[in-house]
């Protein structure tokens, strides 16, 4: 299969990295499909977060290339393309959400209506229509990170990248939130990555690569991984996984 046929919107082959001594990632291989919903699972410090910073360019590899839609990273010219939710907040407290979203949105090439249109559906996608104007300093943890993810949407990119995007967020928007990713990947073809803890959310991803200490130690659909597991929960998979194997 090649990238050509498949429509890959990330390769990363053959990728490492280290900070000193401590192998971050190692030979790090992974191909997502356009119009899809990869989850990334592991415990804390798996590097996962190392990885996708990689995917938007914030990280470099030492080793190995990553290619995000069809060009090779790190490349400032895909800004526009990739929405990324940190895991950190960055934010401007002593901004309103609003302002905070005039900012991020003016950073792109979007015409003023449009501007004005995308706003309104980021946020109210997370719900903090109401709560624009005011200041970002005043927020709750987890509507600062409604509002970092409504931040990623705004340019309308074709890719996502969401490192724990629901932390901190009430299981009614959690859920309001995941059937807005569906609709994106479903109806406008988005594609998009989440690194996740939460296997409830795992399952809804099309496919999962479960890394562990900088490798990815298996990967595959939901079902398959279940099935190659001979278990019933992705949790099941995710103790086997990390448990017995190196
Ligand atoms: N800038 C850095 N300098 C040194 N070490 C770092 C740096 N960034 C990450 N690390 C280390 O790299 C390893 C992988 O970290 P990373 O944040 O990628 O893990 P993670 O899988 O995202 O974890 P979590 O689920 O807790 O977010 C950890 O051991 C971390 O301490």
């Amino acid at each position: 299969m090649t990238a050509e046929r498949t429509e890959l919107s990330v390769v990363v082959e053959r990728v490492g990295k280290r900070y000193g001594d401590k192998v971050v990632l190692n030979e790090v291989d992974l191909a997502i499909e356009s119009g899809t919903i990869y989850g990334l699972i592991g415990p804390s410090g798996a590097g996962k977060t190392t990885l996708v910073k990689m995917l938007v360019g914030m990280e470099t590899a030492d080793t190995g290339a990553v290619k995000v839609l069809g060009r090779r990273m790190p490349n400032l010219s895909l800004l526009q393309e990739i929405g990324y939710m940190a895991q950190s907040d960055a934010l401007y407290n002593e901004l309103t959400g609003e302002e905070n979203l005039q900012f991020f949105a003016s950073l792109f090439k979007l015409r003023k209506n449009e501007q004005k249109e995308r706003i309104g559906y980021a946020a109210g996608l997370v719900n903090l229509a109401n709560e624009l104007k005011k200041k970002v300093g005043a927020y709750s943890g987890g509507m600062k990170r409604r509002l970092s993810l409504a931040i990623a949407l705004i340019q309308n990119p074709r890719l996502l990248i969401l490192d724990e995007p629901t932390v901190g967020i009430d299981p009614e928007l959690r859920l309001s939130i995941w059937n807005e990713l569906l609709r994106l990947k479903r109806e406008e073809g988005k594609t998009i990555i989440v690194t996740t803890h939460v296997m409830d959310e795992a399952e809804r991803c099309d496919e999962l690569a479960m890394v562990r200490e900088g490798r990815i130690l298996t990967r595959g659909t939901p079902a398959k991984l279940k099935s190659d597991y001979g278990v019933h929960s992705l949790e099941e998979v995710f103790l086997h996984a990390g448990g017995r194997r190196q």
